[in-house]
């Protein structure tokens, strides 16, 4: 898969059961009208919604399942049950939570990483890291690439954007790091996506700027707000 997505943007399409396009259909449309705007991949939340998104397009998915535990912070692809449901969805690549934070179960991201390399090695892996510390880790523990996601959504990084002080945090992780390196989260203009791979990121993902339209009009609510 990470040849396809070479300097080229991966669109995100999810809705979760809160969101108002929460539907495998939607994301599945949605998923076309990016491939027709030329995204080179997805991302797509549920074996559900991958199924539909494959059915429809012929991208590459990176896929994930983001389900809550009780006992740990960790939602995205956060043990083997998530792992398996991705395995029958069909993606080409599985995204999962690579921060070193504990996992439900006690589960150990790098048993995650073994049992898809070993049993299903056609299936690349990429880690959804939060600080250096945890690239470093998924570096060392054979993942294909790292993304950004959850730069910004941890105890330790919360309130950060992705491209505070000129995406500062994607700099050191390019500077630290031999991977690919994917930019994800908060990149929502087409001039962020485009200084970011001129950083040197392998391939960028656009989320909610192309897919969730609530996200959309809020911003242009915002900004006209006092006019
Ligand atoms: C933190 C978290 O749960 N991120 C999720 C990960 O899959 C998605 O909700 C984001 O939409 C995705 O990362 C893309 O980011 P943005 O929508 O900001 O372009």
């Amino acid at each position: 898969m990470l040849k396809k997505v070479e300097h080229g943007l991966i669109a995100s399409c999810q809705a979760l059961e809160d969101e108002p396009l929460h539907s495998s259909f939607i994301m599945a449309k949605m998923a076309l009208a990016a491939m027709q705007g030329g995204a080179v991949g997805i991302r797509a939340n549920s074996k559900q919604d991958i199924q539909a998104i494959k059915k429809e397009v012929s991208l590459p998915v990176v896929g994930i399942v983001k389900r809550d535990y009780p006992d740990s912070d960790v939602f995205i692809t956060a043990t083997k049950k998530e792992v398996d449901e991705l395995i029958e969805s069909g993606c080409e690549m599985i995204a999962m939570d690579a921060t070193l934070r504990e996992r439900p179960n006690g589960e150990k991201v790098a048993d995650l990483v073994s049992y898809v390399k070993t049993n299903h090695p056609h299936v690349q892996l990429m880690a959804d890291i939060s600080t250096l510390e945890d690239a470093l880790e998924a570096e060392r523990l054979g993942f294909d690439c790292v993304s950004t996601t959850l730069y910004g959504y941890t105890s330790e990084t919360s309130g950060n954007k992705l491209y505070d002080n000129d995406f500062e945090f994607v700099k050191i992780i390019l500077d630290n790091i031999n991977i690919p390196v994917i930019a994800e989260g908060n990149v929502v203009t087409p001039e962020m996506a485009k200084r970011v791979l001129s950083l040197g990121v392998y391939s960028v993902v656009v989320g909610g700027a192309i897919s969730r339209p609530q996200q959309i009009t809020s911003r242009f609510v915002e900004a006209i707000k006092g006019e």
